[in-house]
């Protein structure tokens, strides 16, 4: 079976992982690298080359609907929520750390840094979320795929920046950094899972639907119908996390939109029960339009042009 993956890092060490784990359950894979057209234009936005968020798994898609590859192996957070309905997500894999981390040019933690450090992100969510937590730092573009983003931080370009401690981890990377606490920083929805894609009815989905993380599979689906009714996709900073308590009776909800500034939010942060968490997770999404989510959310998309839907999902 052949394992379809972009060329990044990333997505290599992402293509990699399954592969190990196929193996251990005695099915051979090899990898081929796709180069998606988000990979070839780097020079050039992502919405101008094909169209904003989920262009580099839309376009994994076509390959494997030509049937040039059996499996594709995504970051669950960069997947658009509405998928092809002959390629099932046969896999999310248990779930790696699902916060972000942030780095700092010499050490300093979040809470000591000086006024005016420049805090590096391209994630409206991550800019949002840290002029909340300390509007007297500075926020500044970061773009590139995950070792860019450090050279840059290496070469005194930024005093910190913010990333997916999953990225790091999959590298193999292991950095002294904050993971900053969901609390103030709740994740994109989805962030530190992947999920593997097959197609329907084959040989490929049934050698993968092995690999499937039951309760990552649940928290994954909860996150995504917290924010289903907001609206704002990738151009909206919104936030939305699921934890399931290891009794595995309930679980942890928290989800917030946040205006571009951080001034303004809109969240829930509650604890629900694990049977019957999928409706009350509609509910909860239902209380955030009520609490004026959906206003937000459309607040920011409209002082936000086209051109600037870019978040760090678009980049790595
Ligand atoms: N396209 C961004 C992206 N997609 C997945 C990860 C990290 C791993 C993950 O969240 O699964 C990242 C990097 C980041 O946000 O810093």
């Amino acid at each position: 079976m052949i394992i379809g993956t972009r060329g990044s890092q990333l997505a290599l060490a992402q293509a990699e992982n399954v592969a190990r784990l196929l193996k251990a359950q005695g099915v051979e894979t090899s990898l081929k690298i796709i180069k998606t057209s988000g990979d070839r234009f780097t020079d050039r936005p992502l919405h101008a080359v094909s169209s904003g968020v989920g262009a580099f798994v839309r376009e994994l898609d076509e390959v494997m609907l030509a049937g040039e590859i059996d499996i594709a192996v995504h970051s669950m957070k960069d997947m658009p929520t509405v998928r092809p309905p002959a390629l099932p997500t046969a896999a999310v894999l248990k779930r790696d750390t699902p916060f972000d981390i942030l780095l700092t040019y010499d050490g300093t933690p979040l809470d000591e840094l000086p006024e005016q450090s420049i805090i590096g992100t391209s994630s409206l969510r991550r800019t949002a979320q840290i002029k909340r937590y300390r509007p007297d730092l500075i926020t500044q573009d970061l773009r590139g795929n995950i070792d860019t983003r450090l050279r840059k931080l290496k070469e005194g370009k930024y005093d910190g920046i913010l990333l997916a401690k999953a990225g790091l981890e999959r590298l193999g990377w292991e950095l002294e950094g904050e993971i900053l606490s969901p609390d103030f920083f709740c994740p994109s929805p989805n962030q530190g899972t992947v999920a593997v894609v097959t197609r329907a009815d084959t040989e490929a989905e049934a050698a993968v639907s092995r690999l499937d993380h039951t309760d990552s599979r649940i928290a994954t689906e909860i996150e995504r119908i917290l924010i289903s009714e907001l609206g704002g996709g990738c151009t909206t900073p919104i936030g939305s996390y699921a934890e399931i308590k290891p009794d595995r009776k309930e679980i942890h909800v928290r989800a917030e939109v946040l205006s571009l500034d951080g001034e303004e939010t809109v969240g829930i942060n509650e604890f629900i029960p694990m049977a019957g968490g999928i409706e009350k997770a509609r509910e909860l999404g239902s209380r955030l339009v009520r609490m004026g989510g959906k206003r937000l959310a459309e607040e920011a998309l409209l002082k936000l042009s086209r051109d600037s839907c870019d978040s760090d999902d678009l980049y790595e």
